[in-house]
């Protein structure tokens, strides 16, 4: 962006040659911006048109003017080309005649909306280009003219895009710049081809379109009685046929090749809709409509200088309470959305692969969509989500192109971690920032190593995101010694050791979920391990595989839990990924006697899934083995309520990293627990909880925080059945960020559960 001292010299004489909207709209800024009141500076106009001359007069916009240049163009300081680009041929001949006569060092511009055409008029009409001639372009408009239709906020937050040349004066540069700011513009710089290439694809072609397409209905229907019909999406998309005609004859004629270029591609892209419609082919068509929906909301997200999350989130400005009535029991058959973490692995991966990454079971949560719009954001096409199943066309392990902005990863630990990286290894300088949960946790677990690694990485205070990682810095291979039991440190470090030189080595003190080198070793790059020890090469590649997302255990255990201590219950939970490094919570309840079977057991992709088959039966209270602590870790919320339930303590202890997760999930719950009169003792790495077994209610009701932890919210919702009254959490939002549509399953299954939706203030 050119950005530069926000006025004009004092006594400026300002000629706006072609008082339109556009010249018009731009004296109206200046003057609304003080020009000409006790600076001394004057407007003036030059037109042809005698009446707008006099309109422009009256509405204040200009001082003077004149319907032939030679009355006013002595002494101008700063002169502005607004007229159609094809009368510039005829203007620009006409000021070369007069040019001894402007003021010394006087600045030229103009506001064509092509500008190599421009450019070849004045170097004709010049003899060549003058260098105190700054060709600019403001991207704003109407489908109004005339200088009647003028409008001191038409340049308000809009774009004017400056095309200098080679031989372009800097100060003349920056008094072009300076007068742009002062009518409210934002201004950029971009060379004259590339101007011409962007605004026949973003502009020319839809305004080609749109005419063309109001045309082609009036011509059928000659007496217009169609129209009588046309409802918002034809008002919508033909809106700009409504402009001015001669403007956009010039514009074609002038941007000729850029635009026919741009009619080529459409042509193409046109034609495989028709074949798609001609075939009804429905997959094709969706592929289609899902990536330009999603490219639609991504630059909607641009425009209004928000994320794409947040702004889904914005629509949603309310927040969610669930309210669970006491009792019931939970029977039938389901199945919950696809695994958390081997949805963002997939959409990592596939992105990085060479070839077509095809994923059905999807989780379409807020955290695994994030990660898909971060690649997005890199470059990546990627057709979906459309019920679980992506298309990821990878782009290769250098082929990620830097993003606009920061990438937003809202909620997910998992992908702020793992992105780490990952982009540690590119070329290009990154930002990754999220939702305020995410930026209390730690991120100097990953930063750390990385930083060993010779990655350059930012963070803030304590170690908190955002994380700045500059890009293009050589890494070499590490032998680490986890300090926690860490997955998405050990991914962290493996993604980044991909491009790194050697060998990186990661050992963990504990094991924990092992999907990134299932799914490396299943694309093709390998990954061995030994013990507690896994390692693998940097400057390997990936080849896209189709991948299959199991049920998220972590989900599914919700209604383990319900299931299990309800009185009454009979429930299967279908094709749950059972990877050993995730089944902590199967020993668990299994060692406090929940009737849980496996039926079904299959290999999916590469991952063990089966159907879990639970009944009720009385629980009791037992002390967690601390090497289940990682192999549980996201499911210890829910084990909770279990233990409130079983007849004795339960004592949980090695669990501190339970304190860093989307909330200090130790501490929410015993909070939540001690409302309801759980008795419970808390410690800084475990707690101890006193269940009363039975089958009378164990608990009363109440209301409870989820302190922005989703997982603490659906815990509590599926504590409802065994309270003796309702019982309330508050800020239930996140549900979605993991389980969206847990509401309707908890409900399908037997729960009694309503959304209680309050706006905020
Ligand atoms: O690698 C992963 O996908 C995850 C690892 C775990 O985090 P930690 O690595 O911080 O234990 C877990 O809590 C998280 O939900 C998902
Ligand atoms: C801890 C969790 O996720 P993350 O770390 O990705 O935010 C979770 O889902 O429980």
């Amino acid at each position: 962006m050119v950005r530069q001292d926000l006025s004009l010299p004092a006594a400026s004489r300002i000629l706006v040659v072609g008082l339109g909207l556009i010249g018009g709209s731009l004296a109206a800024a200046l003057r609304a911006a003080g020009v000409g009141q006790d600076d001394n500076s004057v407007i003036l106009a030059c037109d042809p048109n005698q009446d707008e001359i006099q309109r422009g007069i009256e509405m204040g916009l200009v001082d003077a003017g004149a319907t032939c240049l030679s009355e006013v163009v002595e002494g101008a300081t700063l002169i502005v080309l607004a007229v159609p680009v094809l009368a510039m041929r005829t203007v620009m001949q006409e000021l070369s005649r007069y040019l001894p006569q402007l003021a010394e060092r006087a600045v030229i511009t103009d506001v064509g909306s092509t500008k190599a055409a421009v450019r070849d008029i004045a170097i004709e009409a010049f003899g060549s280009l003058p260098p105190r001639l700054v060709l600019g372009h403001p991207i704003a408009g109407s489908e109004k003219s005339g200088v009647a239709a003028s409008d001191a906020e038409l340049y308000q937050s809009h774009k004017v895009i400056l095309t200098p040349c080679a031989n372009t004066e800097a100060d003349a540069l920056q008094r072009v710049s300076a007068m742009w700011q002062l009518a409210g513009a934002e201004v950029l710089s971009m060379d004259v081809e590339r101007h011409d290439q962007v605004l026949a694809r973003t502009s020319h072609l839809p305004h080609l379109l749109a005419f063309s397409l109001v045309d082609t209905l009036a011509r059928q229907d000659e007496r217009l009685e169609i129209f009588r019909y046309a409802a918002g999406g034809f008002r919508d998309f033909t809106r700009i046929a409504g402009s001015d005609p001669v403007m956009w004859r010039d514009v074609f004629t002038a941007n000729r090749e850029a635009v026919l270029d741009a009619l080529d591609d459409f042509e193409l892209g046109l034609k495989r809709l028709r074949q798609a419609v001609t075939h009804g082919d429905g997959d094709d068509m969706l592929a289609t409509f899902d990536r330009a929906r999603h490219a639609r909301h991504y630059f909607e997200s641009l425009l209004n200088q928000t994320s794409y999350q947040a702004e889904y989130q914005m629509q949603d400005n309310n927040s969610l309470r669930y309210r669970v009535a006491p009792g019931g029991s939970v029977s039938g058959r389901i199945r919950v959305p696809g695994d958390k973490s081997i949805s963002h692995r997939s959409i990592m991966l596939g992105a990085l692969s060479e070839g077509v990454t095809e994923v059905t079971g999807f989780l379409e949560g807020e955290d695994s969509l994030a990660t898909l719009q971060a690649f997005r954001e890199m470059g990546v096409a990627i057709e979906g989500p459309h019920q679980g199943r992506v298309v990821i066309h990878g782009v290769g392990m250098h082929g990620l192109q830097q993003p606009s902005g920061p990438l937003y990863v809202g909620n997910a630990g998992t992908a702020m971690r793992l992105f780490a990286g990952l982009l540690a290894g590119q070329a290009f300088d990154t930002e990754l920032t999220g939702d305020t949960s995410l930026t209390r946790r730690p991120m100097g677990r990953v930063a750390d190593p990385l930083r060993e690694m010779g990655a350059v990485v930012e963070t803030a205070e304590g170690g908190r995101p955002p994380l700045r990682i500059k890009g293009g810095q050589p890494l070499r291979g590490l032998d680490y010694d986890m300090p926690m039991a860490s997955a998405q440190v050990k991914s962290c470090l493996l993604l980044a050791g991909m491009y790194a030189a050697g060998e990186t080595r990661v050992r963990e003190p504990a094991p924990t979920r092992d999907h990134t080198e299932r799914m490396l070793n299943g694309f093709g790059y390998r990954v061995e391990r030994e013990g507690d020890t896994c390692w693998l090469q940097g400057g390997g590649k990936l080849t896209a595989a189709p991948i299959d997302v199991p049920s998220d255990i972590s989900s599914a255990t919700f209604f383990l839990v319900a299931a299990a201590i309800t009185p009454g219950s009979d429930l299967v939970l279908e094709h749950v990924g059972l990877n050993p490094t995730r089944i902590g919570v199967i020993n668990i309840l299994k060692a406090m006697g929940a009737d849980l079977r496996m039926e079904n057991s299959r290999e999916v992709g590469g991952e063990p899934v089966a159907d879990l088959h639970i009944r009720y039966a009385p629980l009791k209270g037992i002390e967690i083995p601390t090497d289940q602590v990682p192999l549980a870790i996201d499911e210890f919320p829910a084990l909770f309520i279990a233990a409130a339930n079983a007849e004795g303590v339960t004592r949980l202890r090695g669990a501190e990293e339970l304190r860093v997760k989307e909330s200090d999930r130790l501490q929410s719950m015993a909070d939540g627990m001690t409302i309801l009169g759980i008795e419970n003792t808390l410690f800084d790495d475990g707690i101890d909880i006193v269940g009363k077994g039975g089958e009378a209610p164990n608990y009363g009701g109440g209301r409870v925080q989820s302190h922005e932890d989703h997982r603490i919210a659906m815990a509590f919702t599926i504590a409802g059945l065994r309270a003796s009254a309702p019982i309330e959490v508050d800020d239930c939002a996140n549900v979605a960020t993991s389980f969206p549509g847990f509401v309707e399953l908890a409900r399908r299954v037997g729960l009694s559960l309503d959304e209680v939706r309050e706006e905020l203030e």
